[in-house]
């Protein structure tokens, strides 16, 4: 492995119980004969010294005791709080069983029952109430050095709508990968649920409920709020990123906007989901041998997610030589109510750029006031469909069939999470296109069997992104998170589809290469960093060792003591 593997001794003056009730540092039956001695465990531990591999196979015997998926995820997040170093070992070692676990689509019961399963405390809750003493706040963070910090305020969280405080589950989850995925030391990472309320009657009516008890704040205290932490932020870790995740869509955007210029953040939900979305869009199409400004592309959702998908689509579609108007007019935006036309009333101002013409359905034939999704594949015969709309079932048979008529080998995508949120579930799709489909989804699905066929299905999720991304800016101090950088780490992942490159294969990376990947991910955002004078400037040599110098890897350091 070319990550750095310290070998230098750490130095702390955590000693006793204390040291090993401190995640980051404790080691368990592993700390050493000299260690105990030196650190006063004597007495504290089974006499047995064990090797980490040891301690993994005990914890992956006593994981696989569990039945249900839930029961894992709370097993393995008890090692979490017990034992960094090892639950990061045992998830290395585990990376494509557990993923599904400690993330989507286990994490969104998670979050759901957050305060009925809620053990031991971790990262930041920020309630409104502590507004006014947000430094204090922030200096009592057990990581001192922030790198990454997840922030949410638990209103969208994945299809699962407002789940208050539950949302720190979704932070969490997103932090493990960081780490698992991008080499980013927990250390240096922060989980942060900022509480100003909930509007889930379902929450402020249970007795367990752990967050505050009361409505959501209104418009302009939780503007205030915001940008309180942002600036307390600011003043105690100047570098750090901020990814906002899963907020709702009337607050993402106009967050994203007020602050990607000053501080470097970014909106996981639009820009990790967009870049995602079309890197796999490229690889699918590469596969295809054709190219994504030849395609009519119809997006059902047409929230914020949707909508920043469907303007990089369109960015994409320029760069391959379409005229804007052109490109516009290649994509199609479905909600609730319909097709959005330029007649559609009551559009948000991120949706107005995104509508058709009155002029081209004039010429479709449909009965409603606005054309169905199904009217738009008979009308329109698109060769891709993206489901963002956090809605079970919205691809129906009839909208698939028709579908398949109008194109060859259509491209679906149905993106909501979790996996019960899905749009179609990929049997179905497979099956209402007789198997001549190119499928991904945003939650894990198991392999379909189909005629004799075996369909893996690519999961396209922003964890193909993030921890790269995070990564390279880690790696290079790079300032502010660009459209540029996103749109580089698309090119990345399509370059490493398998499918894309050798015809056959999944058409994304197993997840199990996504380590391998974010460090390609993050040099070449880096790189682009840097060609805009946004991060430090290195060589090429100098870069890589920055990357592989700031990847992490689970293992024990020898301690030695400091008095404190
Ligand atoms: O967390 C995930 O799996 C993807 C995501 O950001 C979302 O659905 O909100
Ligand atoms: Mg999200």
């Amino acid at each position: 492995m070319s990550s750095l593997v310290k070998k230098t001794p750490l130095y702390t003056a955590y000693a006793g119980s204390a040291l090993l009730e401190t995640p980051l540092l404790n080691k368990g039956s592993a700390f050493t004969a000299e260690e105990r001695l030196a650190f006063n465990l004597a007495g504290l531990l089974p006499p047995r010294y064990e090797t980490i591999e040891e301690q993994v196979s005990r914890a992956y015997m006593q994981y696989k005791s569990f039945d249900t998926a839930i029961n894992k995820h709370i097993y393995l997040r008890v090692i979490q709080d017990n034992n960094e170093t090892l639950f990061y070992r045992l998830l290395q070692q585990h990376l494509e069983e557990m993923i599904p676990i400690i993330y989507t689509p286990t994490v969104g019961d998670a979050c759901e029952q957050f305060s009925d399963i809620y053990r031991s405390a971790r990262g930041l809750f920020i309630s409104y109430q502590d507004r006014h003493q947000l430094d204090d706040v922030l200096r009592n963070a057990t990581k001192r050095k922030v790198k990454v910090i997840v922030v949410t305020d638990g209103e969208r969280v994945l299809g699962l709508g407002d789940q208050g405080i539950g949302g720190m589950g979704i932070s969490i989850g997103k932090l493990s990968l960081y780490t698992a995925c991008g080499g980013i030391s927990p250390a240096y990472t922060l989980p942060v649920m900022l509480d100003v309320g909930t509007n889930n009657e379902k929450l402020l009516n249970d007795p367990m409920y752990m967050g505050l008890r009361q409505k959501r704040v209104n418009q302009a205290e939780y503007d205030e709020f915001v940008d309180l932490f942002i600036k307390a932020v600011k003043r105690r870790w100047p570098e750090a990123i901020i990814q906002f995740e899963d907020f709702a869509q009337p607050n993402a955007m106009p967050l994203l906007q007020r602050y990607r210029d000053q501080v470097c953040c970014f909106n996981d939900d639009i820009q990790g989901t967009a870049a995602v979305t079309v890197g796999t869009l490229l690889a699918a199409c590469r596969s295809k041998n054709t190219r994504l400004s030849e395609q009519k592309v119809v997006f059902v959702g047409a929230g914020s997610a949707g909508c920043g998908i469907a303007e990089q689509v369109i960015s994409q579609m320029v760069a391959e030589g379409l005229s804007e108007t052109q490109a516009r007019a290649q994509v199609y935006m479905v909600d609730r109510f319909g097709l959005l036309t330029d007649t559609t009333p009551g559009l948000r101002d991120f949706q107005q750029a995104l509508t058709q013409s009155s002029a081209t359905i004039a010429q479709w034939s449909y009965s409603s006031e606005f054309p169905s999704l199904l009217d738009v594949m008979n009308c329109a015969q698109p060769g891709i469909l993206i489901g963002v709309s956090g809605q079970a079932g919205l691809f129906t048979e009839a909208v698939v069939r028709a579908m398949k008529k109008g194109c060859t080998t259509p491209v679906i995508f149905p993106l909501s999470n979790p996996s019960r949120q899905v749009e179609a579930t990929p049997e179905q799709v497979i099956n209402w296109t007789d198997g001549d489909v190119i499928i991904a989804t945003g939650s894990p699905f198991a392999p379909v069997e189909f005629n004799g066929k075996r369909y893996a299905i690519a999961q396209c999720n922003n964890s193909y992104i993030f921890p790269g991304v995070g990564l390279g800016v880690i790696a290079s101090k790079a300032r502010l998170i660009s459209d540029e950088m996103l749109r580089e780490a698309s090119k990345t992942l399509a370059a490493a589809s398998p499918k894309a490159n050798n015809g056959s294969g999944g058409l994304l990376p197993a997840f199990t290469e996504l380590a391998a990947l974010s460090k390609v991910i993050a040099f070449n955002v880096a790189k682009v960093a840097m060609q805009q004078g946004l991060a430090l400037e290195l060589d090429d040599a100098q870069l890589q060792q920055k990357i592989d110098d700031n990847f992490w890897v689970p293992q024990y350091r020898q301690y030695k003591r400091v008095s404190a």
